[in-house]
């Protein structure tokens, strides 16, 4: 074998079983063919045959690139709000090596191939991390879903409200039933965006009260409105062999409800991962809670929105229980001027791509986890729900050599001028986190280092006509 291979060095190589001193070997088309423990490595640079590159990182850990299933990168249309070439470069900042669009901000939505394309060509040339595409459900668009698998997007979402945006409407349970019709047999998953107006009586009336207090916006979205969405999709469970995925899971009290459904599902038979029911929640859900959310602040506001404290620790413990799949950063960014202190008024939406992975190292070291808990939540978890699971998401031979360096012993200071996200408004500004990104690696190849990201953006696109 002619050709350039790369060796990885680590005093603490992250697998998804196991932290160990070692070595991860990369052919030259950025592909893991080894994983090496520390007696392995000496033997292979020994026998190899190989030109060999060595990159030692020390007692940085080497873990797997996150994947994040669930961004909004708005561009074209809404590109004011974000690009790809800003959304994907403070993903290479924050150790993610995928991220996955989200199929509404950007105008058209991907409702159908005609959008997709016009989504792919405006992000093509400009990624420097590989980007799938979700497509979007929405009113009278199942006959578009056929074709945008046989493109390529990894499922599809759709909300039970309204979404925000004009173009993306949110369906009712006859446009569910066809495009649960439309989805059957092609193993993609429908996302929903699980939240169901409550017209209960004893709802309050926040019309009457400050619109500045988050207070008033949380109560304006109960956990009721989950739950009332949940119920709904689990009674299509029982007609659909669809797999079926809950985005950005807030109110704790719907989880057992999903757990039931997926047992259920399972008892049937369901063979696809999970039985075909998953949930992801989200950074801010599981770092910030309600009572420290300041008056007039609305970058804290998001659907459905960050509830108290005692929610937060039980979404902490549903994820250590395995009845919460994986955790995303739902980065929903918006130009300043609709992140107004009316936090009734203001534009829903967190942006916090670049800072997931040090969000969760913050919490889940602070918890006792060690780092392989990165690797499932961060990367398996999400790899898997878009069927990337035999390419992205792990340290092991097969799969692309997505590879960062992480101090998680160091910590930063979140400052407006380390955030490479278009528009620099988060929750997050002034906060210490814990674990820093010293190196990124797509495919084998750097692509950020030590604060830089390497010019010429290496991304590809996760479609089958624009991937090399
Ligand atoms: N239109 C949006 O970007 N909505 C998003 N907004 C949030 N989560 O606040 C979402 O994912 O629902
Ligand atoms: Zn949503
Ligand atoms: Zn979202």
């Amino acid at each position: 074998m002619t050709g350039q291979y790369k060796l990885f060095l680590s005093k603490r190589l992250v697998t998804e079983k196991e932290i160990f001193s070692g070595g991860v070997v990369v052919n030259e088309s950025g592909v893991i063919t080894d994983v090496l423990n520390q007696n392995d490595v000496e033997k292979w640079i020994a026998e190899s045959k190989n030109k060999i590159e060595v990159i030692d990182g020390g007692e940085c850990a080497l873990i797997a690139g996150v994947v994040d299933s669930h961004v909004h990168v708005n561009e074209p249309g809404r590109t004011a709000w974000e690009g790809f070439r800003t959304a994907t470069s403070a993903a290479a900042a924050g150790g993610i090596t995928t991220i996955v669009d989200m199929p509404l901000n950007s105008i058209p939505p991907t409702t159908t191939l005609e959008n997709l394309n016009i989504k792919a060509n405006s992000a093509k040339g400009h990624v420097y991390v590989d980007v799938g595409f979700w497509g979007g459900v929405i009113v009278g668009n199942d006959s578009s879903l056929r074709e945008l698998i046989n493109a390529g997007v990894v499922g599809f979402k759709c909300f039970l409200c309204p979404s925000g945006v004009d173009e993306f409407p949110n369906v009712s349970c006859k446009d569910l039933e066809l495009a649960f019709k439309a989805l059957e047999g092609t193993g993609s998953v429908l996302a929903f965006h699980a939240e169901l107006e409550d017209d209960s009586s004893d709802k309050k009336d926040t019309k009457k009260q400050d619109p500045e207090e988050y207070k008033t916006y949380l109560e304006s979205r109960p956990p009721k409105m989950e739950i009332k969405a949940i119920t709904l999709i689990t009674d299509f469970l029982v007609k659909t062999n669809v797999r079926v995925h809950i985005v950005h899971v807030s109110s704790a009290a719907v989880v057992p409800l999903l757990d039931k459904a997926r047992a259920a599902r399972i008892a049937a038979g369901h063979d696809a991962w999970r039985g075909g029911v998953t949930a992801e929640t989200c950074h801010h859900y599981l770092s910030l809670s309600a009572d420290e959310i300041p008056r007039g602040h609305s970058e804290y506001k998001c659907a459905p929105p960050i509830r108290d404290l005692d929610n937060k620790e039980k979404l902490w413990k549903y994820l250590l229980d395995d009845k919460l799949d994986m955790v995303v950063s739902d980065h929903s960014p918006c130009t300043p001027e609709l992140k107004c202190s009316n936090n009734l008024e203001a534009w829903g939406g967190i942006s916090s791509v670049q800072f997931g992975l040090s969000l969760f190292w913050t919490q889940a070291s602070a918890r006792n986890l060690d780092l392989k808990s990165i690797t499932k939540y961060l990367s398996v978890g999400p790899a898997q729900l878009c069927g990337l699971q035999n390419r992205k998401g792990a340290i092991k031979p097969g799969l692309d050599a997505d590879l960062v360096f992480f101090d998680p012993d160091e910590s930063f200071v979140v400052t407006s001028d380390i955030i490479r996200h278009k528009n620099k408004l988060t929750p997050y500004i002034g906060r210490v986190l814990k674990g820093v990104v010293k190196k990124t690696y797509l495919r084998g190849q750097l692509i950020y280092a030590d604060g830089e990201v390497i010019e010429q953006p290496k991304g590809k696109l996760l479609l089958k006509s624009f991937e090399n």
